[in-house]
Order: C-alpha cells, then structure tokens, then sequence
C-alpha cells in the first residue's frame, strides 16, 4: 500500500507571513501523524519562505514517521543541512533558487555522474536517496545508474490532464513506474496530487510506495480540517471512502 507523507511547506507559509509562530509547523506536523500520516516531507528553499532550516532540526527531534527532506543538493547549504539531520529519506529535486515551485526532473543521463557522487555521500550516511524525474523511461533507467534507492514521479502533468483524459494522463507514468520495477528502483510520486485524482493514480501505478502531497491537502484542510482531510487522502490509498 502506497504511504502518504504529507508535505507541510504551506504551514509555514502560513506562519511565515505573520513572523510569528501561529501556525506552529512541529504541532502541524504531530497531528498529521496522529490522524495517521505515514510521513512528513518538507522542502526547504533558500529563500526559506517557507520551511526554515531551523524547523526541519525541530522536525526531525519529534516526529515519530519518516521524515523526508526534498530540494537542491547543489546548493551546499543543502547538503549541510541534510547531513546534519539525517532524514530518513532526501528527494534531489533540479530547482532553481528563484522558483516559485518545482517544474522538472532530472536529466540523469546529462547529470549521471554528479547524481552518482551525491547519492553515495547520502547513502553512505544512510539516508535513503530518492530522485525526481519526469515521467520518462530513459530518465528512470538512468536514475537507476546512479545507486539511487527510488525514483519520485513529477506528477504535475497527469494532474493536469486528468481531468480531460484520465486514461491517456496516466499512460507515461505506468511506463515510467514499469521501467523503476525493472531496474529494481522503489517508486514514490508527488506535485498536485489531490482528493480527484490520487485514487485513480494509486490503483494505476504498479507498485507505487509512497506519495508526498501538500498544497492541496493542506488548502482542504482549511474547510474539511486537518484530520478529516488527513483520512480522506489515505482512504484514498486504501480503496476505502
Ligand atoms: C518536489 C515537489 O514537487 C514538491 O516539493 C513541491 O515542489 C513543493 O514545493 P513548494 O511547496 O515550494 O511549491
Ligand atoms: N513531492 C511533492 C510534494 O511534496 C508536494 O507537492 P504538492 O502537493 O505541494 O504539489
């Protein structure tokens, strides 16, 4: 069964844009896990506009799940603060330090050997390393050349055009997790996942192991509330609901 960790980054855009600590982002975090969140995912810009390097110290000395740290291992402040945490698992996503949010993968062929260096620093650390890729097979075969343990999925695009052809938005991403299964690469996915078309990509993405979602499930929590919202997302995974 497909995990959900739940990314918390607009919590803190909440809290961010009073300077104050309301909402608190450890508190947020806890209560995902308590209405049973299998994991915590932030992404740490370094703007930190929203999740502050400081609160992912906090996280990772509370949380009880998988914490998972995603963002620019170019940037060294990045790779510090990975190092320094010891997540259970880092996602490299190729962002810009300008962006507004993630919008591409890896090139893991062009980038393979420099994929290759900083998968074994974190893996020596035993940190699992998890890349994220657009739903390409090439891209996913290379990413297995790296020593990766996972790739992520950029799910932007089957978000996009499921509403218009569910079939066909979701055609290059069961290639794409058919060629991680192949290359023995665990397969997570994320970016827009949300309450219309999580289900359809669960029950469609073989072997699918965990998904990472914020912006919408924190923008239904503020009409459904947190634990409402929290086990609507992992019904679901779960078929039920
Ligand atoms: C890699 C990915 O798809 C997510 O981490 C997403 O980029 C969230 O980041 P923001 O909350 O900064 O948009
Ligand atoms: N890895 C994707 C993620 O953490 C959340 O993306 P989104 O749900 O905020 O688009």
């Amino acid at each position: 069964m497909a995990r959900l960790s739940v990314n918390i980054n607009k919590i803190a855009t909440l809290r961010n844009s009073r300077g104050g600590n309301n909402p608190d982002v450890l508190q947020a975090a806890l209560a995902c896990e308590r209405f049973g969140a299998q994991g915590i995912t932030v992404h740490p810009r370094p703007d930190e506009r929203h999740i502050r390097y400081k609160d992912v110290f906090d996280l990772k000395a509370h949380i009880r799940t998988e914490l998972n740290i995603e963002g620019n291992s170019r940037e060294e402040k990045f790779v510090r603060l990975v190092l320094d945490t010891l997540p259970a698992q880092v996602t490299l996503v190729p962002d810009d330090p300008g962006q507004l949010t993630s919008n591409h993968g890896w090139d893991t062929i062009k980038h393979r050997d420099y994929l290759r260096d900083i998968c074994a620093l974190f893996k020596g650390e035993g940190i699992r390393v998890s890349i994220f890729v657009d739903p390409d097979p090439k891209m996913v075969a290379a990413a297995a050349d790296t020593g990766a343990d996972r790739v992520e999925l950029y799910t932007e695009g089957y978000a996009r055009a499921y509403h218009g052809n569910r079939e066909q938005a979701i055609a290059p991403y069961v290639e794409a997790a058919n060629e991680a299964l192949e290359a023995g690469l665990g397969l997570n996915a994320g970016h827009d996942l949300d309450l219309h078309n999580l289900r359809y990509f669960n029950e469609h993405i073989p072997g699918l192991l965990e998904v990472s979602i914020g912006h919408a499930l924190i923008s239904d929590a503020l009409y459904l509330g947190l634990e409402e919202t929290v086990k609507r997302y992992l019904a679901q995974l779960t078929g039920g609901g």
